[in-house]
């Protein structure tokens, strides 16, 4: 068994007992929160969406200790344009509450980042405030990914639909997804490749479409190589989560849109 069908075993599980409680109340932030396709469309800069993530199937502890809002704090202070919050416990030590405790800390976009199957998955994202949802193209049949999309959509939540490979990309545009992650780790050997992005970014021509590269982020070169591929975000987490100046680390990840890779 793959480690994303364990995955999804168990996220049955969690479905099973989220469906006997009842979602209603909705955390209103104090201050309106931009929409990611607002953020990153008004700037010339690659956007970097930071994440939360204390463990990983393919890490181990990245950083158990972490406090998801303090660190929160410094990702938007830092530059950060949307915070990604893993809110898995099994494989990633996370939680939903992390989730809400982050949506209180900051004004910046929130990405629910968890392995979506069921709308009551996605009740329990926005309930906590989350802005945006991740829909993993490769854990979902076609109905399903069409389904929970527009469920999302109803809802007013952006949807990061993440592929890794053209026949997926494929399935991620036919139901008109219009934030599409590249996720450069194999969800199954966990080989990092940004050679991922590279061949999947050129195949898209809608510039509206917005394309971010997720996972294996460590060095502005990176940076820059994927920006090339022609990306507008990067999705980043255990460089960040295991920086030890987070502000300089930031800092060497800023790049311009579509700026080449020598250019300091
Ligand atoms: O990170 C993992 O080991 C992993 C394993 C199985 C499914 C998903 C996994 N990661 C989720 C992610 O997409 C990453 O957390 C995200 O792209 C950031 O990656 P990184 O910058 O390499 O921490």
């Amino acid at each position: 068994m793959t480690i994303l069908e364990k995955i999804i075993k168990q996220k049955e599980k969690e479905v099973a007992v989220l469906k006997k409680r009842n979602f209603t109340h909705i955390y209103q932030p104090k201050n309106p929160i931009m929409s990611i396709k607002q953020t990153f469309s008004s700037s010339e800069s690659l956007q970097i969406i930071a994440e939360i993530k204390r463990s990983s199937p393919s890490k181990g502890a990245i950083n158990m200790h972490i406090n998801p809002v303090e660190q929160a704090k410094k990702y938007e202070a830092f530059g950060a344009s949307a915070i990604s919050v893993l809110t898995d416990h099994t494989f990633f030590k996370g939680s939903i509450d992390d989730l809400y405790a982050v949506r209180k800390a900051v004004n910046l976009p929130i990405l629910c980042k968890d392995f979506i199957i069921d709308p009551i998955q996605i009740d329990q994202a926005k309930v906590a405030g989350a802005n945006i949802i991740l829909l993993i193209v490769a854990a979902l049949s076609t109905t399903q990914l069409k389904e929970l999309y527009h469920y999302a959509k109803k809802l007013n939540l952006d949807v990061l639909c993440e592929v890794h490979n053209g026949e997926e990309m494929q399935k991620a545009l036919t139901i008109g997804a219009e934030i599409i992650g590249i996720n450069n780790r194999n969800l199954k050997t966990f080989e990092v490749d940004l050679r991922t992005t590279e061949k999947l970014a050129p195949t898209i021509k809608d510039p509206s479409t917005l394309l971010i590269s997720e996972s294996g982020v460590k060095t502005r070169t990176d940076a820059l190589r994927l920006s090339k591929a022609g990306v507008s975000g990067l999705l980043i987490g255990e460089t960040l989560m295991q920086a030890s100046n987070l502000e300089e680390t930031f800092e060497n990840l800023k790049v311009l849109k579509g700026q080449i890779p020598n250019a300091r």
